[in-house]
């Protein structure tokens, strides 16, 4: 007799996230067998190296065979190749979800491919670091972070519920959402964040008057902040920005217009203006704060044990905030 919520789990895909997903699933006991493909064979013999699956398999349509359960682990771009490559070789009543950070193009991509026989429970763990690759994982990265699931009308409930069971055993919060809504959410939150750190590290290391080592001996907190966030993994972030390209375009344009009112506000001394918005955007850092949100998991999340929802370290930067 087992309690194995899967018997035999598929990590296609073992970067960040198919590293983590291992370790975490291994922690909590969710799996009996953990099977491994990656792409390249150095990847693949680095997660041997590393213990994080008790097969390997170079070949993808091997290594989903006789699996309950398998995880997409890979670019968001190469998702739909994927399923076409796994799709003659699931089992019946298998369960396949993925880790995407966009979910639209994942389920455009992927669902034509997918036999009827299977559960496409797509989803996006709201989890992550700056890292990339089998090293950069840990089994905490889950603990205390939403996984939003986006499963298409009609999807089974059981498979939803055992996906749910999974999430929230390594810790995570779990919340069911529309993928198109997702989508626009997460352009907000976290692709156009991203896509602006990349360009004021990329503006700032351009500038003529000012050298590259002024701008690495002179970088303030805000900077240093936009630096880890532009060093995310290239290949990830083409893709999302790919693939989520109308959300992040509608984004961009409203970010674009304010950016201007701004400038205008800079160009005119409409402190009031400034101030107002400065004001506005304090008081939403605060409530992020008192949600329990506002730890960066590449920063703190590592030192996180179960249960914690703030790092210690932490405090001292809150007390910022205290004052008006
Ligand atoms: N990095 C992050 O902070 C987060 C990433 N995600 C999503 O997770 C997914 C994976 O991201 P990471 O683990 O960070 O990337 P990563 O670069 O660390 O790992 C990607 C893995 O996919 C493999 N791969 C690439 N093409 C492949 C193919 N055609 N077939 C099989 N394997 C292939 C690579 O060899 C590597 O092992 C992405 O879709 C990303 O959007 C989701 C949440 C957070
Ligand atoms: O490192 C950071 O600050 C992140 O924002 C991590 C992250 C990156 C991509 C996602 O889809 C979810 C989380």
């Amino acid at each position: 007799m087992t309690d194995f919520l899967f018997k035999r789990m598929t990590l296609i895909g073992i970067g960040l996230l198919g590293s983590s997903i291992s370790l975490a699933a291994r922690q909590k006991g969710l799996v009996e067998h953990i099977a491994v493909h990656t792409r390249s064979d150095a990847t693949l013999a680095r997660a041997e190296e590393l213990g994080l699956g008790d097969s390997y398999h170079k070949d993808v349509a091997e290594s989903v065979k006789d699996a309950d359960f398998v995880v997409v682990c890979t670019p968001v771009g190469v998702c739909g190749t994927v399923a076409k490559a796994i799709a003659p070789h699931l089992k019946e009543g298998a369960i396949i979800t993925d880790v995407g950070s966009v979910k639209m193009s994942i389920i455009r991509q992927m669902q034509p491919h997918l036999p009827a026989h299977v559960h496409f429970v797509p989803g996006h763990p709201i989890a992550g670091t700056e890292e990339s690759g089998p090293d950069a994982g840990f089994a905490e990265l889950f603990i205390n972070r939403w996984c939003i699931l986006t499963p298409p009308e009609g999807t089974d409930e059981g498979a939803i519920e055992k996906v749910k069971t999974f999430w929230s055993t390594v810790g995570s919060n779990v919340e069911l959402m529309d993928a198109h809504h997702h989508d626009n959410v997460l352009a907000i939150t976290s692709h156009l964040p991203h896509l602006i750190a990349y360009n004021i590290v990329g503006t700032a290391s351009d500038l003529e008057m000012v050298t590259n080592s002024e701008v690495i001996k002179y970088s303030a907190g805000g900077f240093r902040d936009f630096t880890r966030i532009a060093a995310s993994d290239p290949t990830m972030w083409r893709d999302v920005f790919l693939h989520n390209k109308e959300a992040a375009l509608e984004m961009l344009g409203r970010f674009t217009e304010d950016l201007t009112a701004l400038q205008r506000a800079i160009r005119w001394g409409d402190g009031d203006a400034l101030f107002d918005l400065f004001s506005r955007t304090r008081s939403i850092r605060r409530s992020i704060i008192d949600a329990g949100q506002e730890i960066a998991a590449s920063d703190f999340g590592r030192h996180l044990k179960e249960g914690e929802t703030h790092a210690p370290t932490l405090s001292s930067d809150d007390h910022e905030y205290t004052g008006s």
